[in-house]
């Protein structure tokens, strides 16, 4: 049983081709990665999951229904929500109106939305700063806010584009139990991340982008040492050097010890 399937889906701008025929699967509970090097195309496949564009091809299902052709709004209401990578809340009003923004979709009397605001906020850490304008937030409060917003919405399926971007690696430290969290009272979690230790972390599975088309798969240990990605990510021949490196330090290492 998978909670979100994407099969074949090309995505063409033009002449460009930003997603090659990209085919994945997410099993519910799970965290997911998606990574790659920049412009390898996981946002553009975020959008085509999310329904903010179509796929030129392809399909995209969600609990096995195919959404293809489903509106973004229409994919919220059925328990997928995003965030997105540039945050863009609404400065004046408060924290907690904010993410009541999220909350409206599933609680029409404002009420109800401020509370399920405050539950959801307390989840993210962001308590303290509930009366405060979004525009008094920092970076990492703005990233916990964004976070928030699309926790209100109630998903089943969390897509977090680069939650952790611009953050210190101490913020990223506090980020990754709350991530943690919000996976274990159920909600399964597909994640676009360059912070790679946090992704190796937090995920069970990751897909490997690169210029458009999937690479690699699997758990963190095979993907850190497959020599497709290590190639991807520092280019052709990479791999190769990488691992005369290895070896040059092994027999350093060794004729230091005999
Ligand atoms: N709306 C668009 N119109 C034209 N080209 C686009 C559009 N959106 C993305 N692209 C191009 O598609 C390719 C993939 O971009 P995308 O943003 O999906 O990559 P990415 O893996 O998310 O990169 P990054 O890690 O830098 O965010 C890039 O070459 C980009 O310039």
């Amino acid at each position: 049983m998978t909670i979100l399937r994407v099969e074949n889906v090309t995505k063409r701008f033009g002449g460009l081709v930003a997603v090659d025929d990209a085919s994945l699967s997410v099993t519910p509970g799970s965290i997911t990665g998606l990574i790659g090097p920049n412009g390898a195309g996981k946002t553009t496949l975020f959008t085509v999951i999310s329904g903010f564009a179509a796929p030129t091809t392809g399909r995209v299902l969600f609990e096995e229904r195919d959404i293809t052709r489903v509106e973004a709004h229409e994919r919220a209401r059925m328990g997928i929500a995003r965030t997105f990578q540039i945050v863009q809340p609404f400065a004046t009003l408060s924290v907690v109106e904010n993410i009541a923004v999220g909350a409206f979709l599933r609680h029409a009397a404002r009420a109800d939305a401020l509370e399920e605001a405050r539950r959801v906020a307390a989840e993210v850490g962001l308590t303290p700063m509930l009366d405060q304008p979004a525009k008094a937030l920092t970076v990492a409060g703005r990233k916990r806010l964004e976070l928030a917003r699309a926790l209100a919405t109630g998903p089943r399926l969390l897509l977090l584009d680069e939650v952790l971007a611009g953050l210190n690696p101490s913020e990223i430290r506090d980020m990754i139990p709350v991530i943690r969290a919000i996976r274990a009272r159920g909600v399964t979690i597909l994640i676009v991340e360059h912070v790679m230790q946090a992704v190796m972390s937090l995920c069970d599975d990751i897909y490997v982008l690169a210029q458009g088309k999937l690479i690699a798969q699997g758990p963190p240990a095979r993907i850190a040492r497959d020599p497709h990605v290590v190639e991807a990510y520092l280019g052709h021949g990479a791999a190769q050097r990488l691992q005369a490196k290895a070896g040059q330090i092994g027999e350093a290492a060794h004729a230091e010890r005999a």
